[in-house]
This record gives structure tokens, sequence and C-alpha cells, in this order.
């Protein structure tokens, strides 16, 4: 049983109900799951594993629904349609428990649902939910899967993905590669943190954390980086509000590697906001030079000030602004290094934020890929010649990275990939895995299957001189 604490709106709410509330309105009314769950633990105020299995419930529900789905309309008249959105939150979440959350007794599961359909609705529901929850509870998960499947059905149902996806994967990246990826968008996310050098070092903190009893190993693919076991979230560290890092993917954190700006220079991030990469460019540059930081969005203008500020870096400067008027603003061919970590469909990030592969069209990377090419042609314009154009996405669609970056060559002659100054270590990481394609161009596509990190894709562009 989990311990049950008074909501502000006077109802008792505990793990069940915060979750199977936070289901309910990502559900209807496209909220983000992350968003969503963060404001009502906040309001809850529950215990860790209670918020740790609120969290479990949330993500876990949503990465296995086409699963769960699937099981339940055979049991559910008129599933899921006909059925009110708070009871399929319901059902589901419970589904997911019996079948996934084995260290949860399945009495239990099933005696807290009917108390909650009760409590929230009648009699009646409380009868279908036992109904429904005690009959999957008796007939087991064997066989749950229907024979004689397509390739792209079976995986799409085993790993709860979308078919489109799945079709398109396979078309792209081959079985084994789409059936590891899908899998793995399933698994819990790593929780790693960038260590700032300009105040600390990666072996002290490691050692400070060893103390503290966290688990930590530093990062096979990024020199700064570190991952940590079962450390809660490390936002809510002393270290980090001394400034000692930045929680951040470890793809993410190859972005500003990639980019290599050095002190003294003058660079550009022009999709900015929340600033992860951006106060990574102005450590890399010791805190020396100019890092103009730019986002479409005016309030997370002060989100990039607050990171600078708890980082203590001097040299970063934000502005407003849409990204294609930005050629506009500031002087042509100004920057040493410009980076264009552009608004992308985010399907390296599914493990993350499970709902984008329910969202997400195929309609949607078409538009956003033309977005992506617009960016790049207005972004190169501010770069200096024999300067560096960073592009990066954290998807894995191949429109809006690879096709984007040829697209961009074409047109802008100036430019060419640039396979040097890469990190090292991330190099041969990649190559140790045989994922990298030799010789190595200058793009690299990390898939999230490759090291449990995000998916996500990074061009190095030079301008030649003159
Ligand atoms: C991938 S996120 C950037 C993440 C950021 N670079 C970091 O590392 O923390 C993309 C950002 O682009 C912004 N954005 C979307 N369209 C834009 C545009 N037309 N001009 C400028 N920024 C835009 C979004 O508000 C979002 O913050």
């Amino acid at each position: 049983m989990t311990k049950t604490i008074r909501m502000p709106g006077g109802k008792p709410q505990g793990a069940r109900e915060v979750a199977m509330s936070v289901l309910h309105n990502v559900e209807t009314r496209g909220a983000y799951s992350g968003l969503e769950l963060n404001q009502a633990l906040q309001a809850a105020g529950l215990s860790r594993p209670d918020a740790g299995l609120a969290t479990e419930l949330v993500y876990g529900t949503i990465q296995r629904l086409n699963t769960i789905d699937y099981a339940l309309q055979s049991r559910v008249k008129g599933w899921p349609k006909k059925i009110e959105p708070w009871v399929r939150a319901l059902l589901r979440m419970s589904y997911y428990q019996l079948r996934w959350l084995t260290r949860v007794p399945a009495h239990a599961v099933v005696d807290e649902a009917v108390t909650i359909a009760k409590k929230r609705g009648h009699g009646g529901i409380g009868g279908l939910v036992n109904g429904v929850l005690r009959a999957v509870q008796r007939e087991g998960f064997a066989g749950s899967l229907p024979q004689g499947l397509k390739t792209a059905e079976r995986i799409s149902l085993e790993h709860s993905h979308p078919l489109w996806l799945v079709e398109r994967w396979l078309a792209e990246f081959g079985e084994a590669a789409t059936e590891r990826m899908c899998a793995a968008n399933n698994e819990p996310p790593h929780v790693s943190a960038r260590i700032n050098p300009l105040k600390t070092t990666r072996d002290e903190i490691l050692a400070k954390m060893a103390e503290a009893g966290i688990e930590a190993a530093p990062s096979r693919l990024a020199s700064e980086g570190i991952v940590a076991v079962r450390s809660g979230n490390l936002v809510h560290t002393e270290w980090y509000k001394q400034g000692c890092f930045t929680v951040q993917d470890e793809s993410s954190m190859l972005v500003a590697s990639v980019a290599d700006p050095r002190p003294g220079m003058k660079v550009l991030d022009c999709c900015a906001a929340p600033g992860g990469k951006t106060t990574h460019l102005a450590e890399k540059m010791k805190d020396e030079g100019i890092v103009v930081a730019n986002d479409v969005h005016p309030h997370k203008e002060e989100l990039i000030k607050q990171q600078a500020e708890r980082l203590d870096l001097a040299s970063v400067r934000t502005m407003t602004g849409d990204a294609l008027e930005l050629a506009d603003k500031l002087t042509p061919e100004s920057f040493d290094v410009v980076l264009l970590d552009a608004p992308c469909s985010g399907l390296g990030v599914i493990r993350r934020k499970p709902e984008i592969k329910w969202n997400k069209t195929a309609a949607d990377i078409a538009a956003l890929a033309e977005l992506q090419v617009r960016l790049l042609d207005r972004a190169q314009a501010l770069v200096k010649p024999g300067g560096t154009l960073v592009y990066s996405t954290c998807t894995i669609a191949s429109e809006e990275n690879g096709d984007a970056i040829r697209l961009f060559l074409e047109r802008h002659p100036a430019f060419s990939l640039d396979p040097e100054g890469w990190p090292e270590e991330t190099l041969k990481s990649v190559r140790e895995a045989g994922r990298l394609t030799e010789p190595f161009s200058g793009m690299l596509q990390l898939l999230p299957d490759m090291f449990g990190s995000d998916g996500f894709f990074i061009a190095r562009l030079r301008k030649q001189n003159g």
C-alpha cells in the first residue's frame, strides 16, 4: 500500500492517483508527461519512494500503450473510445503494474484500482475494474501476442511503438536495429551530468558522490560526463546548486565538444533555451569571449540566464527572436562558431518523453525538415570565413538530419563537412561499437540503443576562407 496524503483541493492522493491524473491530462489535454508529472508531484508532496512509483507508472504506461490497449480491447467492451478517460488511465496503469511491475503484489494492484474507481466513480465502475483486472491476473500474459504477425506489426505490438514509425525504421535501419531501438526506448533513461571544469573536476565529483553513497561512473562518450545510478534527481543536490555540474544527456554533451570553441571567440547559439549547450560552449571557452544565446520564446530567455548565473558564466549574452531573422539583426560573417541546435521531431528522446511516439506524425517530420533547411540557410550567413557551423538535432529522422545537410551543402558550396577536431573518445567508442560509417564524414548519427544515451545527430561544417 502506498501512503496517502491530502491534496490542496482536499482530496487524498497517493502515488497511483497522482499517476492516473497525469496520464489523464497527457491524453486529454496533450500535456507533456515530464512537465505534468513534475507539477503533480510538487502539489502532492509524495515521499521519495511514492514519487518514484508515480513516475514509473506514468512513463511505463505511456511507453507500453499499444501493448496494453491490445490486451484490454478484448476484455473491455467499447475499448478505448467508449470508456471514460480517467477509467482508461486507471485500467491501463493497473495492467502495466500487473504485467511489468512485478515487485508490487497483484492483489494490491487490483485492490487499489478498485478503491480509486469507487472513490472517483461509482460501484459499477469499481465492478468493471475489478472484473477486468482479476481476469488479467487469472489468465496471465503467456501468448498475449497473436501468431503470424508481419515483422512490423510484431515489433509494433511487442515493443509498443506506432506501426508507421516501425515501418519507417525497418526500411532505414533494418530489423535488428529497429527491434533494439524500440526495446531501448522502453528502458529508463540514464541519469547523467556534465562537469563544469571551471569549478571542479570529474574525479573530484565522482569521489564526492562515492562518499555520499551515489554510484556513478565516467561517461564512455563524453569526457566531461558522468553517469549515475539510483542517484535521484541530481538537480536537488548541493553540487548542482553550486554550479559544479549540469544535468544533461551524454549525447547532448557532445555537441559543444564538436563545436570546439576557443577562449576569446565569438559564438552564436541560435536555438539556445534552456541553455544546456550555451553554458557548455562558455565553459569550453573558459568563460572568455562571447556566447550569444538566442531563443524564439521570450519566457525562455530567463531560463538561459538562470543557468549562466548558476554556473558563474559571465560570457553568455541572451536575446529573444526568431532564428530565421538573426541574419538581419546581427553582423554578417561575424561569428567564429555558430550552433544550430534545431527544433526537431525528438524521435531520439522517446525514452525521456514517451508521448512523442504517439503524437508525432510523418507530416510533422516533413514540416520540421523544411524549417530546419531554412534555419540552416539563414544561420550560415553569420559564420566568419574559416569559421564553423554545427548543426544538431535529437532525432533520428534522416530528412531532418543527413538529408537536410546534403540539401544545405548543394546550395552553399562555401561550406564542407569537417571530420577533423571531433572528440577522440567519442569516435573511439562509436568505432569500437561498430557503429561508425568509415571513412568518417563529419556527420554522426547516434541511435538510442548504442550507448543508452539519446538519439542525436551532429554535423560539423567548415566555411572556406575568403
Ligand atoms: C532542441 S531545443 C534547444 C535546446 C538547447 N540548445 C539546449 O541545449 O538546452 C530547440 C529550441 O529551439 C527553440 N526554437 C524553436 N523555433 C525557433 C526559432 N524559429 N528560432 C529560435 N528558436 C527556436 C525552442 O524554443 C527550443 O528551446
